[in-house]
């Protein structure tokens, strides 16, 4: 097996001795790391690591990385980056003044990427899924969850998940896959959202479960598309098909999603863009991830979720990028943690636990990811010279990764 050596690194961030599962409350404030140390992979594993005087002779390959910094890849946990087209004709009328809410009233936001991916065939799809894959690598993300939710029709979410489950086999870093056929209900439905419940509960649901297409199931619980009642029905019915939930809430309604999710056990709920102190406590009960999405209440201009009173009620907080093309098309994780810092007032140490072993126990891959670990797959990155690990989200325009390592090989 080949082996790979990382040496003379100013600091190796995020280093796990005695793994751990989760970074939560306080604890996120904790990151570990070694100075003036090496970092040995084999094959497509992390071997050994420690300080300098301890490294190893020989390794078939050498990094000599003096003066910069190496981390666990980010683990984005929240991503729609299976999808058709772009919306900036949407973008342009919400410079205008019009909500997103109003827009999906109106037939457009995600119906809009609906009808565009029905339309478009799925190796073309596939291709450009495979490009922004191979873009967000080289921001450093290194373990990804991508949802269906743009297909909306028995053959449009089918088609979503086979694209998703052909990059799992054909991309080089690992994929989860969500189910998000309750994303909106769709315009054919309009009038008839029961019937559209019981689809994907008796139709889409024992499809996907035949054919082995999802880890996941989400739902929109907002008042443009799931009420609490209907979250929890469709939760429970994912569930039957041995699917976790990771529910999509609270992004401009408090409205009972949080304790639909929570009372049936959901891995997270992602958004909490407006969240109450009922909901927190409720959250605080459970085991279930706050996993926050910066990036999207920056582009819709919303406020963004209260991380401070999350992480100071004790709260596990992931940080994803819900790349997406309508309300954050984006998939860079950097600019994520800047705004989670800036924005929310994380601090550098809670953001990079909340985008690396948060994110990956928020798709279940903590044993394999998320953090420097003996045994854990090797993809990390090496920065560029910086200072600090502040430096990072502080310069939040800037290209600060040198290098992205996956499966222990340069990318
Ligand atoms: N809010 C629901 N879903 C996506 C947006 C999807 C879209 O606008 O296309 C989100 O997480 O923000
Ligand atoms: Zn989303």
């Amino acid at each position: 097996m080949a082996s790979l050596l990382i040496k003379n690194i100013h600091s190796l961030v995020q280093t796990d001795i005695s793994p751990r599962r989760i970074a939560k409350g306080k604890d996120m404030q904790h990151l570990p790391v070694i100075n003036e140390a090496f970092l040995l992979m084999e094959g497509d594993r992390i071997m050994e690591f420690g300080e300098m005087y301890a490294c190893p002779e020989r390794a078939d390959t050498v990094i000599d990385a003096k003066g910069k910094m190496v981390f666990p890849c980010w683990c984005d946990s929240h991503t729609h980056l299976v999808f058709a087209g772009s919306r900036e004709q949407e973008f342009a009328d919400r410079l205008k003044g019009m909500s997103y809410e109003e827009i999906a009233r109106r037939g457009g936001g995600i119906q809009n990427s609906a009808n565009l991916l029905n339309e478009t065939d799925e190796e073309v799809l596939l291709k450009q899924a495979l490009n922004r894959i191979d873009e967000v690598i080289g921001y450093g993300t290194g373990a990804i969850e991508i949802k269906s939710g743009y297909g909306l029709s028995v053959e449009g979410e089918l088609k979503m998940l086979r694209v998703i489950q052909h990059l799992k086999e054909i991309a080089n870093i690992p994929i989860k896959a969500t189910f998000l056929g309750a994303h909106v209900v769709p315009q054919a439905y309009k009038n008839r959202r029961d019937e559209y419940l019981d689809l994907i509960i008796n139709t889409m649901l024992p499809k996907i479960a035949d054919e082995g297409l999802a880890d996941y199931i989400d739902v929109f619980c907002e008042k443009v598309a799931f009420n609490p009642v209907e979250t929890e029905r469709l939760i429970l019915a994912g569930e039957r098909f041995g699917l976790k939930a990771k529910i999509h809430t609270n992004q401009f309604n408090s409205m009972g999603g949080i304790e639909a999710s929570v009372k049936n056990k959901a891995l997270s709920v992602d958004h909490l863009e407006v969240v109450n102190d009922q909901e927190i406590s409720c959250l605080k009960e459970s085991d279930t991830i706050a996993t926050l999405l910066p990036t999207a209440p920056f582009f819709l201009d919303d406020p963004y979720p209260p991380a401070r009173k999350l992480i100071d009620a004790g709260l596990t907080v992931a940080l994803a990028t819900d790349y997406n093309p309508g309300s954050s098309p984006s998939g860079r994780m950097p600019f994520v943690l800047s705004l989670a810092c800036i924005k929310m007032k994380m601090t550098p140490e809670e953001a990079v636990n909340a985008a690396t072993l948060n994110g990956a126990t928020a798709m279940e891959m903590e044993h394999d990811h998320g953090s420097i670990a003996e045994g854990k797959v090797a993809n990390v990155f090496i920065t560029k010279e910086i200072p600090s690990i502040a430096f990072l989200p502080y310069a939040f325009g800037s290209d600060l990764i040198d290098q992205v390592i996956i499966n222990g090989k340069p990318v």
